[in-house]
């Protein structure tokens, strides 16, 4: 049975860079890694739904901050065999954005903390009634807002697309799912959490160390 590690974060954060790096060096110990992402774009529904709703499309859909959390949390159930089947077969499956950013992102379009209501509702839903896989460490990897903006931005320059989405744009709202990610790590939601805070100068290898240890 393997370990299900998440990196969590903000847009343009540089999860998926991390991602990449951290399995790279895990191969490279003779580890066998499984890499997922979520939302799964272009492999489920539920995440092309959610991409065309924060690109403006099917009306006030994206308005709705349950109705989006919805979609998020349908596209995991749907991996469900697939994270199940990923864990017993790897020594780690590493997920870029899982339950957490669901519980972040809806508290803070909520102007909730994350002790209100809303990362409740997230909690009894995807772990309580869908029964997902809680993770063995939540890593979150801080960097200031302005950072990720920036970062979130040039990526999207570089992949020809115009502009950040909705939620990447808004950036009251990453100052709050900032503050609410903190709590969570800071009460332990759901899993132990480590937190990186200069994600700026992120080394895979030291970070492979401390996972391993
Ligand atoms: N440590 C770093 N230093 C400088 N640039 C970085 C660093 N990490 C990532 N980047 C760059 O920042 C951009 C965003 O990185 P990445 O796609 O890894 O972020 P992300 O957190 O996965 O974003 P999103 O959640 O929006 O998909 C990319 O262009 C990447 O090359
Ligand atoms: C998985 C997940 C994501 N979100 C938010 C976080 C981002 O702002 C967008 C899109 O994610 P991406 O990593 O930039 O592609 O969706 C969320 O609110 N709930 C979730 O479960």
């Amino acid at each position: 049975m393997g370990r299900l590690i998440v990196i969590e974060g903000l847009d343009g954060a540089g999860k998926q860079t991390l991602a990449d790096g951290l399995s790279a060096e895990l191969r490279s110990r003779g580890l066998s890694v499984g890499e997922a992402a979520f939302p799964r774009y272009g492999v489920d529904v539920h995440a092309d739904l959610i991409a065309e709703a924060l690109r403006g499309q099917h009306g006030d859909l994206a308005d709705s901050v349950h109705g989006m959390a919805v979609l998020y949390a349908l596209d995991r159930r749907h991996s469900l065999d697939w994270l199940r089947s990923g864990i017993a077969e790897h020594d780690i499956l590493l997920l870029d954005r899982y339950v957490a950013s669901n519980a972040a992102y809806g508290a803070a379009r909520s102007w909730e903390k994350a002790d209100g209501g809303f990362v409740e509702w997230v909690r009894q839903l995807e772990v309580d009634r869908f029964g997902m896989p809680r993770p063995d460490l939540q890593i979150l990897l801080r960097v200031p807002t302005a950072v990720a903006a920036e970062r979130a931005e040039r990526r999207e320059s570089a992949n020809g697309d115009g502009g950040g989405d909705r939620f990447e744009s808004d950036s009251s709202l990453q100052e709050r799912c900032d503050r609410v990610y903190l709590e969570l790590a800071e009460s332990s939601w759901w899993s132990p959490w480590r937190v990186i805070d200069d994600a700026t100068a992120v080394d895979p290898a030291g970070l492979a160390d401390r996972i391993l240890d």
